[in-house]
């Protein structure tokens, strides 16, 4: 444990250097960084056959959608459209823009930069802000057009710079193009600024002790009886409820692969509701927290999710603050209002001097702040009248929010959070409930730690044009990836969790190296899955050596099966994955085994064969793709929360230098091995991958004595 106390002011001057450094690399990385207005037709098309432009469109329709945002649907060009679908109607080209995505609006012809037509977006947007037209979120897509509601990427009714840059539009020849969204980026800098500028009256006593000034309080009684609400709950989820509700301050639910922490957290809230608490809770990404919405749907808890709803879920929009806002009572006094409004947009059309027109902006101006004043009241209504609030949590830090108080904030899945995206919803929380594990993968940042030197008085930061303009020792050893899971454990010790044993997922053979290297022996697996086997799936699978063995081992030990850094055959492609390792021939002993397991039953949607390397995945693409089209293929880090019947996965690395790389990170390999319910085949060699580390070693030593060994044969497979 190391309780040295933090200064709150210099945790959150570092926390906004790193965060400047991850956010230019996360840019540079990206080819989001092309948003100019004016680019030739050629660079258009490659960016719509890479995913982020689309281009040949035409505005078609306007109105007043969710939230009162301009919507426009964006149809096909007739003019240019390569096909047409069965009505006649022209067709979009295939393009990679989806529902969620911001994209920005370009009139084709747009040559020279315009003024800005989206409205203030601070700091990062004005520069990009200059180069194009309105900016929106892609509410619905299909093969004849995309609608894109015009606004705030973060919420807020519209405004005049949105309607007049829409109406702009009409009759251009258009494309959108995909913007990074800086949402998260902006509203972890405003909580890390808030944060650095608070006095030590400011400080919330949780404050104090996440930061080490305080030890957590002596958590109530434990042992008061709780009624608990769902009968299968086991003992270790009954156990983490208890001190949860007990904790006066901070409480963590360690919850390892499969052990149904949301299961937990779903009895939790209800307890806290039962009690006449107000909950807020949290997750860092939309699935998270919409997963969380459907299950407590059912329970009949007026429960309300902030967020775009173009994000949220189908099945959980009924529960979306924007939705309640035009469905519920309470939405009554907005109705009238949106109705004018749309009335007088659609007039603008008809006008004929532009003294008319500039009435109807004016009367539009007058009806907007009608509008304003009528939902914001109505959201305030509807956010009081709830119980459970949910965000993400960025999605904490906006607006709807700014008054409300919660007696608990819970963050599901805080251990793949960063810390100053958890800061967005904790800076007035007096108790949290954090919920997560540790020992998977954290974050994924892109950029690099900061350098010693960077952290010496007044010098430039690493890849950044921002000074540190108060010349502020920053703190050293603070990195994105610490997560605050993480820091107030080791601060804190393991009096401050609980964690949840019986798992749910994986056999009992796939389930013991973890449990007994990472997580000191203590998981269980329940008797559901502790002996299921492929060979018993609710439909036809032969028994063979595959189906009816939990664990098999294909050791390529023997230098017949090396890796390769570069693959020339990949070429292109590789260039954009990035330097990356793969091996061939160990591809062919995954597809050789994929078709195995295909051959005896097993359904290729059951299986997925995952990589902690692109380029290998990148190869088993090319191998097993089109052959297995229900197949899921991954990297390690893409399957993080998922889980499969069988899971294949290849190591790659197989070298004379006995080099690992990133196989070296213990989270990855835990990841990787716990992601199956009934088969995990490894494919790797051994002689490379046990001399890497410790855990590594163990690894290896268990699998050759507890999975079924096979030795591949190179000559056999080629
Ligand atoms: N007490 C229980 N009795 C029976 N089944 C349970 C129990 N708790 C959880 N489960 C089951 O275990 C599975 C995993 O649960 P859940 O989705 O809540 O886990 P999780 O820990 O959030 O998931 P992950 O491991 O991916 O983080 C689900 O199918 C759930 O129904």
């Amino acid at each position: 444990m190391s309780r040295d106390p933090v200064p709150i002011p210099l945790f959150a001057e570092t926390q906004l250097q790193l965060l400047l450094n991850e956010h230019e690399a996360e840019v540079a990385s990206s080819s989001l960084a092309t948003t100019a207005a004016s680019v030739s037709p050629s660079t258009r098309r490659t960016l719509q056959a890479t995913g982020y432009a689309l281009t040949g469109l035409v505005l078609s329709q306007c109105r007043t959608g969710l939230g009162g945002r301009v919507v426009g649907e964006f149809a096909a060009d007739p003019a240019i459209a390569s096909s047409e679908s069965t009505d006649g109607q022209p067709r979009l080209g295939s393009h990679g823009i989806r529902v969620g995505d911001v994209v920005r609006v370009n009139d084709v012809a747009a040559g020279a930069a315009k003024k800005p037509a989206g409205k203030d977006k601070g700091k990062d947007g004005a520069k990009d802000g200059a180069k194009g037209g309105p900016e929106g979120v892609v509410t619905k897509v299909n093969d004849k057009a995309v609608w894109i509601a015009f606004g705030q990427q973060g919420g807020g009714a519209r405004s005049k710079e949105d309607d007049e840059a829409v109406e702009e539009l009409w009759g251009k020849k258009l494309w959108c193009i995909k913007l990074a969204n800086d949402v998260t980026y902006r509203r972890m800098r405003q909580t890390m600024e808030k944060m650095g500028k608070m006095t030590e009256s400011d400080y919330s006593h949780f404050m104090r002790v996440a930061f080490g000034h305080t030890t957590p309080l002596q958590p109530e009684d434990a042992t008061d009886p709780v009624e608990f609400l769902d009968p299968t709950l086991n003992d270790s989820q009954k156990n983490a409820i208890r001190f949860a509700l007990a904790s006066k301050d901070i409480a963590l639910i360690h919850g390892p692969p499969g052990t149904g922490k949301t299961h937990t957290l779903i009895e939790l809230i209800l307890q806290f509701a039962q009690r006449k608490k107000r909950i807020l809770v949290c997750g860092p990404s939309n699935i998270s927290v919409d997963n969380i919405v459907e299950r407590l749907a059912p329970k009949k808890l007026p429960v309300v999710r902030i967020g775009h709803p173009a994000r949220l879920l189908p099945s959980v929009l009924e529960h979306s603050l924007e939705v309640l806002t035009q469905t519920s009572d309470a939405a009554s006094i907005v109705k009238d209002v949106r109705k004018e409004m749309d009335e007088k947009q659609a007039s603008i059309r008809k006008t004929k001097t532009g003294r008319e027109r500039r009435a109807i902006y004016d009367d539009l101006k007058h009806l907007r702040k009608e509008f304003r004043e009528r939902e914001s009241k109505c959201v305030d209504n509807l956010v009081r009248e709830s119980s459970v609030v949910l965000a993400t949590l960025h999605g904490a830090g906006g607006h709807q929010l700014k008054n409300q108080r919660f007696d608990v904030v819970i963050i599901d899945e805080a251990s793949q959070a960063l810390e100053a995206q958890c800061w967005i919803s904790l800076l007035g929380a007096d108790k949290v409930v954090l919920a997560g594990d540790h020992l998977q993968l954290p974050p994924t940042v892109k950029s690099t730690n900061l350098k010693t030197k960077d952290l010496s008085k007044g010098k430039e930061v690493a890849g950044t044009k921002k000074e540190n303009p108060e010349g502020k020792e920053l703190l050293r050893g603070f990195t994105l990836e610490r997560t605050l899971f993480d820091r107030l454990l080791a601060m804190h010790g393991d009096g401050i969790k609980r964690m949840l044993t019986t798992q749910y997922r994986m056999h009992d053979k796939i389930m013991r190296f973890p449990s007994d290297e990472l997580y000191e022996s203590k998981l269980m697996a329940a008797d559901s899955v502790k002996e299921r086997l492929l060979a018993d799936l609710p439909y036809e699978v032969e028994g063979t050596d595959d189906t009816q063995e939990p664990l098999v081992f294909w050791d390529t030990q023997g230098g017949d099966f090396p890796e390769k850094a570069e693959d020339k055959e990949i070429g292109q492609k590789e260039a954009l994955l990035g330097e990356s390792k793969s091996n061939e021939m160990e591809a062919l002993v995954v597809a050789k085994h994929v078709g195995n397991l295909v051959e005896a039953g097993v359904r290729p949607d059951s299986i997925a064969v995952i990589t902690p390397y692109n380029g290998q995945l990148a190869l088993l693409s090319q191998m097993l793709r089109e052959k297995y089209p229900g197949l899921e293929l991954g990297s390690v880090d893409g399957f993080q929360g998922r889980e499969k019947e069988a899971v294949v996965v290849s190591l790659v690395r197989s070298n004379e230098k006995h080099e690992v790389g990133f196989l070296g990170e213990k989270r990855r390999l835990n990841v990787a091995m716990t992601r199956p319910k009934r088969h995990l085949c490894i494919c790797g060699d051994s002689e490379t991958i046990s001399r890497g580390s410790a855990f590594l070693k163990h690894w290896m030593d268990y699998l050759e004595e507890n999975a079924d060994l096979r030795y591949p044969d190179a000559g056999d497979l080629l």
